[in-house]
């Protein structure tokens, strides 16, 4: 794969577990619409590849997209409970703009962080709450169609349609990658749901680096831990990646302590690699995660789940 890959939305919960993994092993070019501290920026990346732009901005995107390889597409509002006009114009417009840049400077893999709430409309009130829990034997595997519960996932959902339009009428590969709920240090506590579709923090860095490093057309794939408690199936992305996660939510008890402190296998937050010298603090665990003061907190997410 070419480098330098393209991070948008570096600066986020995503961005950081991604750059906190293999933050050493790429060739960046950090784009965020928020100036990133030093602090949230590997050693080996420069100030020419940081980016302040916004994703809606085309000459912006553009120039950031000059020479680049591949993308991370991580950029845009994450709220279940965002508003139409934030959505149409960060998730929507926004995935257009970063993904016609690419295609037209000839970018060949473009990884999107799409979300289960794009599918968050299965979850009915006949399979709930059994879904959650590991003897259900209920799975999606990213060949159903989608099915939003709210506005941001119908957001996500677009912005996979964006990529399998720009797959089938560019050629560039394309997964769309939808996260479940990403913690750091244990899985979301007392939270069912959020348990059932835990993505550990190197998990995450794993995940994006086999989107990076895997040779693949057109795909969705679930982007959570190898979970006991799960309704998304990993397979696909097991096949079509090369993903093999390490953690898994049924080592915490329910309020997310280890089962088993002398078991090293929980998530410290560092890579298969172990942690590297990239000069990233460590962030802070949920719920002190930088806030976007453009993005008011989600009223709706459990103290956990963020
Ligand atoms: N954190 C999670 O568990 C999940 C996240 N996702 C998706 O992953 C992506 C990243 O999510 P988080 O890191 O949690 O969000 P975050 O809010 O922590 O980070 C998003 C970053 O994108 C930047 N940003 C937002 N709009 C922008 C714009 N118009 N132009 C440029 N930069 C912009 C923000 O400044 C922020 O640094 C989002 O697309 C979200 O929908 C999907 C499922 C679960
Ligand atoms: O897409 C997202 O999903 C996760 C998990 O959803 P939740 O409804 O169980 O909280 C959410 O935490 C994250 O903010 C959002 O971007």
């Amino acid at each position: 794969m070419d480098e330098p890959v393209l991070l948008t939305g570096a600066g986020g919960r995503v961005g950081q577990a991604i750059l906190r993994g293999i933050g050493d092993d790429y060739e960046w070019r950090l784009l965020d619409r928020e100036p990133l501290p030093a602090a949230k920026v590997p050693n080996r990346v420069t100030d020419a590849d940081r980016y302040v732009a916004d994703i809606t901005d085309a000459d912006a995107v553009r120039e950031a997209m000059d020479g680049v390889g591949a993308v991370i597409h991580l950029a845009g509002d994450p709220r279940k409970t965002a508003p139409w006009d934030s959505v149409l114009r960060n998730n929507i417009d926004g995935t257009q703009v970063v993904m016609r840049a690419a295609v037209d400077t000839g970018v060949e893999k473009f990884a999107f962080a799409s979300s289960n709430h794009a599918v968050g409309g299965y979850e009915t009130e006949e399979r709930t709450p059994d879904l959650y829990r590991p003897e259900d034997g209920y799975r999606l595997d990213g060949t159903e169609l989608p099915r939003p519960g709210n506005l941001y996932g119908v957001s996500k959902a677009a912005g996979e349609s964006l990529g399998r339009f720009h797959h089938d009428e560019h050629g560039m590969s394309v997964v769309c990658v939808r996260i479940g709920n990403l913690t750091k240090d244990h899985p979301p506590r007392e939270y069912e749901r959020g348990q059932a579709m835990w993505l550990s923090h190197r998990d995450c860095a794993h995940l994006f680096d086999r989107c990076l490093q895997a040779d693949y057309g057109y795909e969705i794939v679930y982007g959570i831990s190898n979970n006991d408690r799960r309704y998304y199936s990993i397979e696909r992305a097991r096949e079509a990646l090369g993903y093999d996660p390490a953690d898994n939510s049924a080592d915490y008890t329910f309020e997310g302590e280890p089962k088993d402190e002398a078991d090293e296998g929980g998530d410290t937050g560092d890579t298969a690699g172990g942690d590297s010298d990239s000069g990233l603090d460590d962030p802070p665990t949920e719920p002190n995660f930088p806030t976007d003061p453009n993005f008011p907190t989600d009223p709706d997410t459990p103290t956990d789940g963020a």
